[in-house]
C-alpha cells in the first residue's frame, strides 16, 4: 500500500504500549507504508518503507516518534528515524548568553516559550570559560604547575554555577558528571605537564568541556519544567574534515548518519547541543575552530532542515554600518545570504561567511537576536527579502570598511594578453601568505590591481620584484607600485548590480567627501546629509549661532535631512572636543568646565581625523586675521569653509585669489555671506547677478551696521560717545569698535564686493576717511578708546549741527565703480529726502546698478549687523553647504 494515509493519533503514554504489540508481532503498524516526502509539514524528505514501518506519530504535533525500544535499527535504515523539517527550530546561545545561572535561566526561558515542535539548542561555554580551559592546556604543557589551581577554578565556576541554577537530583547527577570530567581532565592534563607538549587533539579535548558542562546544566534547567529535553554531546554526532589552516568541513553524509543513529537513541522534543565541539571521522575530538558555535548551529539546522537557525546574541540585529562610525546605522530587518556575506567579508560584525554556507543550501533563515532585549525582532538573513521596495536607497542594505590596507598595482604593456600574468603574481602572493581583499584589473589588462593588508604589504611587493625582476628588467612589465593607507568601502546590496544609478550616487557621495577613489571592484551617506562642524570662536556670533544650531536641528533633521553635528569649538584659551557631536544644550558650561587648552592645529587636526563624517566644515567666528590665514591648507584638507570674517577676502590680493582658486577647483567649499551685509543676502545677490551674465556698473550702500546705527541716532538727544557705546552694546561694532569708525570695516566690504565683481583691488587701494580722532588711534586697547571717546564729543556735535542746518545728515558710504575699477569710502552728507537718509537701526542698504538694472538699481535693505541676524547668516550658509553636499533645498 502507498500513499498518504492518516497516521493513528497517539498520545505519549500510548507509544510504549503500541510498541510493546509491535515487538511482540501486533500486524497494526508493520504493513505502513507511508511516503512522508511530499508532506510539507514533515520537511519533505522522510521516506519510510514497509521494512521499516514499525512507526507511530503523534499527529497532534506532528511529532514522528520512533519506538526506539521496539526497532532494531540497521545502521542503513536509521534514515527512517529522524525527522526532518518544519518542525525543528534551531536556536543557538553564545558565552555571553550563557555567562551567568541567571542568564543560563533566562536561556531556559526563551527555549520553552519557542512553540516549535521541536527545538535543537546549541550553546557555547559559559562566558570566559573556553579562554580558562586553553589556558590549563598552556600551562600544563609550559610545565606551569598552577594548572592545578586553574582547573580548581574552572570546576569552582560551574559547581557555583550548578547550585544556583539547579537542586535535588539534577545537581547531584550534575555535580558527579562535573567531579569525573574534572577527575579526567586533571589525568590528561598530568600528562600533558609531563610530555610538556599538548597534541592538537589532546588541546581540543580539554577545551571542549567548556561546551559538555553548559549544555548539560541548561538541558537540567529546561526539564525542571516537566519539558522533555536531553542534551547531546555532538562529537558523537558532528564529525568534520580539516579543510585548511584552523579550518574544518563537515562530513554532511556521516554527520546525518550519526545524528539519526542519536536521535533513535533519544528522541527528546528539545535537545541541548554542544556548540564549536565535533570530531574526526576516527572518532577523535576535535573543535570547529574559528568557526565556533555559530557554524555548528548552521550544520545542525541544515541537518534537522530547521525552518529557522536563531542566533542569540547581545545585539538587537545587524547594523547597516559600523555605529562607532556612523551613528545613523539602523538595524536591518532582513538581509539576504549574499549581502551577509559580503558584509562579513568587508569586516562587518555579522557572522562567520561560512557559517552562512550550510544553511544557505536549504534556504533555511537565520535570524540574529538580542537576548537582552527580546522586544526586538533580530536580522533575518534569508534568500530573498521579502521587504525590498525598489528604491535607490533601499537597494543598498549596508556599508562596511576595512581600514589598513595597501593596494599592490602592477602594471605593463607585457601583461596585456600574455597568459598566466595574473596567476603568477597571485601565486607569488600566496608564497608569501598574504590575505588579498580585493582585485581589480584594468580591462585594457595593462594593469592588475589588488589591496593586501598594509603589514603584509613589503613581502608582497619584494616578492613581486623577485619574480618579475626580468619583466621589470625588459620593461614589459613598467612598475610593482604600492600605494599605502588605503581603505575598501564596501557598499553591499543585492539589487545593486541591477539598478541604474547607484554607484553614481556613490562616487557623487565619495567626490563630495572629497574621498579619492583609487580602485573600484564591482562588489557614504545616503540618508541623511551629515555634516561635521567647528566652531572658531565663541563669542558673540559664534554663541548665538551655536544657540541657532542648538534650537534648529531637530527640525533640520526631521524636514530636511540634514544632520549638523558640532564637533568642535575652540576660543581663544580653551576648546572642546568631541568625536560625535557636542551637547549644545549645555555647550557654554561643556567649553568651561570640560575643555582642554587651546590649540588651532590640534582642532583641525581632530577635525580631519574624525573619520566618522564625510563631510566636514570649519565655521571662523572670529575676527582674527592668523585664523583666516589657514583658510587655503584647510580647503586643500577637504574642509570646508564658512566665516563672517572678512579678513581672508579683504587681505592681500595674491593670497585671496589663491584661496579662490583652489575653492574653484576643488569640491571643497567656502561661503562668506556674513561678510558683508550680515545675514543680508548681498554676496549671493552679487553672484547670482554675475553668474546670470549680468555686468556690474557699481555698487553703492552704506555697508556699516555700526556707522548706519550712529548716525541714525545720533540726533541731538545723546552724545556721539554715548551713540557708539550703544552700537557697542547691541552687538554691532567689531571686536574692537575702532575697525568700524575707521572706515575699515567698510573698506573691508567694499574690496570684498569689488573682489567678487572681478576687480583686484587691494585694501591700501581705498582711501578711507577715518572717524577716530588721531589721539585715540593709539590707545592699546578698545577699552581704552571707549573711556577716552566723550573728550571728543563736542567735536561732533559741531559737525552734526552744521549738517543739519543745511537740511541734511551724515552717513557714511561705501561705493564700487566697476567702471572705473575703483573703490571709494566716504563720509558724505544727504539731503533729508535721500533713500540713504530714511535708515534706522543698524540698516544697511546697498544698491546695485547692472546692465538690467540700470534705470533703477537692485536695493538690498535691512538690519546690517547684530548677533541673531549674523548669526543666521553664517547658519544660511551652513544650509547652502549641506544643500550643495546632496541636502533636499
Ligand atoms: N557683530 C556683528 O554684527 C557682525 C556682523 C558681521 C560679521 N561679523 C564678524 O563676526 C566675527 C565675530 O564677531 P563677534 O562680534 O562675535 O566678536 P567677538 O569678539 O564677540 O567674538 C570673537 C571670538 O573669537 C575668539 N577668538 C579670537 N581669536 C581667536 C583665535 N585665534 N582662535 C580662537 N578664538 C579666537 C574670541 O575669544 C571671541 O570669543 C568678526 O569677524 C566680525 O567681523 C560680526
Ligand atoms: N561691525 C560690522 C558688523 C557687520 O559686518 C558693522 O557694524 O557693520
Ligand atoms: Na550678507
Amino acid at each position: 500500500m502507498t500513499g498518504r494515509v492518516a497516521l493513528p493519533v497517539v498520545h505519549r503514554a500510548m507509544v510504549a504500549s503500541l510498541a510493546t504489540n509491535i515487538r511482540q508481532g501486533g500486524t497494526s503498524a508493520q504493513c505502513w507504508k507511508y511516503d512522508l516526502s511530499q508532506d510539507r509539514s514533515l520537511g519533505g524528505s522522510v521516506r519510510i518503507g514497509q521494512s521499516q514501518g514499525s512507526f507511530l506519530t503523534h499527529r497532534s504535533t506532528n511529532l514522528l516518534r520512533p519506538a526506539a525500544a521496539a526497532i532494531s535499527v540497521e545502521q542503513d535504515d536509521v534514515n527512517t528515524y529522524l525527522p526532518k523539517g518544519d518542525m525543528w527550530s534551531v536556536h543557538k546561545f553564545g558565552g555571553t548568553c550563557m555567562g551567568t545561572p541567571q542568564r543560563i535561566q533566562s536561556v531556559a526561558d526563551i527555549v520553552l516559550s519557542d512553540s516549535s515542535e521541536r527545538k535543537l539548542v546549541i550553546v557555547s561555554a559559559m562566558s570566559k570559560v573556553t579562554d580558562m580551559m586553553y589556558n590549563l592546556v598552556h600551562k600544563a604543557q609550559s610545565r606551569d604547575d598552577s594548572y592545578m589551581i586553574a582547573l580548581e577554578e574552572v570546576f569552582e565556576k560551574h559547581m557555583a554555577a550548578a547550585k544556583d541554577l539547579l537542586d535535588g537530583e539534577d545537581l547531584a547527577s550534575f555535580l558527579s558528571q562535573l567531579h569525573s570530567d574534572v577527575s579526567s581532565l586533571r589525568a590528561m592534563l598530568s600528562a600533558i605537564y609531563i610530555a610538556g607538549h599538548a597534541t592538537e587533539s589532546f588541546s581540543d579535548f580539554v577545551v571542549g568541556h567548556g561546551e559538555l558542562w553548559s549544555a548539560q546544566m541548561l538541558s537540567y534547567a529546561i526539564k525542571k519544567s516537566g519539558a522533555p529535553c536531553s542534551w547531546m554531546d555532538t562529537r558523537e554526532v558532528l564529525v568534520v574534515k580539516p579543510s585548511g589552516p584552523n579550518q574544518v568541513d563537515p562530513d554532511y553524509l556521516e554527520s546525518e548518519k550519526r545524528l539519526q543513529k542519536w536521535f533513535s537513541r533519544q528522541p527528546a522534543e528539545i535537545i541541548v547541543a554542544t556548540g564549536f565541539i565535533a570530531s574526526t571521522a576516527e572518532n577523535i575530538p576535535t573543535t570547529l575552530k574559528r568557526d565556533g558555535s555559530d557554524f555548528s548551529a548552521a550544520i545542525i539546522g541544515s541537518l534537522v532542515r530547521a525552518r529557522q537557525v536563531t542566533i542569540w546574541t547581545d545585539v538587537d540585529g545587524v547594523f547597516s554600518a559600523d555605529p562607532r562610525k556612523v551613528s545613523e546605522a539602523v538595524i536591518l530587518s532582513t538581509l539576504s545570504y549574499q549581502e551577509a556575506w559580503e558584509m562579513s567579508y568587508f569586516g562587518a560584525n555579522v557572522l562567520h561567511p561560512r557559517t552562512i554556507i550550510p544553511v544557505m543550501k536549504d534556504n533555511i533563515p537565520i535570524v540574529i537576536r538580542n537576548m537582552f532585549n527580546i522586544s526586538a525582532p533580530g536580522t533575518m538573513i534569508c534568500r530573498q527579502p521579502a521587504n525590498d521596495n525598489g528604491d535607490l536607497d533601499a537597494c543598498v542594505k549596508s556599508f562596511a570598511t576595512i581600514d589598513n590596507l595597501a593596494l599592490v598595482n602592477v602594471e605593463g604593456t607585457g601583461m596585456a594578453g600574455v597568459p598566466g600574468t595574473s596567476s603568477a603574481i597571485f601565486s607569488v602572493v600566496k608564497d608569501v601568505g598574504a590575505n588579498v581583499i580585493m582585485i581589480s584589473q584594468a580591462s585594457s589588462e595593462h594593469s592588475i590591481c589588488f589591496a593586501v593588508p598594509e603589514k603584509e604589504v613589503a613581502a608582497v611587493s619584494a616578492a613581486l620584484h623577485v619574480r618579475f625582476r626580468e619583466a621589470l628588467a625588459a620593461g614589459r612589465l613598467s612598475k610593482v607600485e604600492v600605494i599605502n593607507g588605503c581603505s575598501i568601502l564596501a557598499v553591499v546590496g543585492l539589487r545593486m548590480a541591477s539598478t541604474p544609478g547607484v554607484s553614481a550616487m556613490l562616487f557623487d557621495a565619495l567626490a563630495k567627501a572629497n574621498i579619492n577613489v583609487r580602485a573600484i571592484a564591482q562588489g557614504f551617506f545616503l540618508s541623511k546629509t551629515t555634516l561635521a562642524v567647528g566652531i572658531i570662536g565663541p563669542g558673540l556670533i559664534g554663541g548665538t549661532l551655536l544657540n541657532q544650531l542648538k534650537d534648529q536641528a531637530a527640525v533640520l533633521k526631521e524636514n530636511m535631512n540634514i544632520d549638523l553635528r558640532v564637533i568642535g569649538i575652540t576660543g581663544s584659551s580653551t576648546m572642546l572636543l568631541s568625536d560625535t557631536g557636542i551637547d549644545l544644550t549645555q555647550w557654554k558650561e561643556l567649553l568651561r568646565k570640560e575643555a582642554e587648552p587651546a590649540d588651532l592645529a590640534n582642532f583641525v587636526r581632530h577635525m580631519s581625523d574624525n573619520h566618522v563624517f564625510p563631510n566636514k566644515v570649519l565655521v571662523d567666528c572670529t575676527a582674527d586675521t592668523s585664523v583666516a590665514s589657514h583658510y587655503y591648507d584647510w580647503l586643500k584638507k577637504g574642509i570646508h569653509v564658512i566665516t563672517p570674517n572678512k579678513k581672508a577676502n579683504s587681505g592681500p590680493l595674491d593670497r585671496y585669489l589663491k584661496l579662490r582658486t583652489l575653492q574653484r577647483a576643488s569640491y571643497t567649499h567656502y561661503f562668506y555671506e556674513a561678510t558683508v551685509g550680515a545675514g543680508l543676502p548681498i554676496i549671493s545677490t552679487l553672484r547670482g547677478l554675475l553668474e546670470t551674465g549680468d555686468k556690474i556698473l557699481r555698487i553703492e550702500g552704506i555697508f556699516s551696521g555700526t556707522l548706519s546705527y550712529i548716525f541714525n541716532n545720533f540726533e541731538g538727544t545723546r552724545t556721539f560717545s554715548n551713540v557708539v557705546a550703544e552700537a557697542k552694546e547691541a552687538g554691532y561694532t567689531e571686536p574692537d569698535p575702532r575697525d568700524d569708525l575707521s572706515g575699515t570695516d567698510v573698506a573691508r566690504k567694499v574690496i570684498i564686493l569689488a573682489r567678487e565683481s572681478g576687480l583686484t583691488l587691494e585694501l591700501s587701494d581705498i582711501p578711507v576717511k577715518s572717524l577716530v580722532p588721531e589721539a585715540l588711534a593709539s590707545c592699546s586697547s578698545a577699552d581704552e578708546f571707549m573711556q577716552k571717546l566723550p573728550s571728543f564729543d563736542e567735536d561732533w556735535a559741531k559737525q552734526r549741527s552744521e549738517a543739519e542746518a543745511a537740511g541734511e545728515v551724515l552717513r557714511y558710504v561705501g561705493v564700487v565703480d566697476a567702471v572705473n575699477q575703483k573703490g571709494q569710502v566716504e563720509l558724505r552728507r544727504y539731503k533729508r529726502d535721500h533713500p540713504f537718509a530714511q535708515l534706522s537701526g543698524s540698516d544697511n542698504i546697498i544698491a546695485f546698478t547692472t546692465s538690467r538694472y540700470k534705470e533703477q538699481p537692485l536695493i538690498v535693505r535691512g538690519p546690517g549687523a547684530g548677533a541673531e541676524v549674523t548669526a543666521g547668516g553664517v547658519f544660511c550658509d551652513m544650509l547652502r553647504l549641506a544643500s550643495s553636499l546632496g541636502a533636499p533645498s
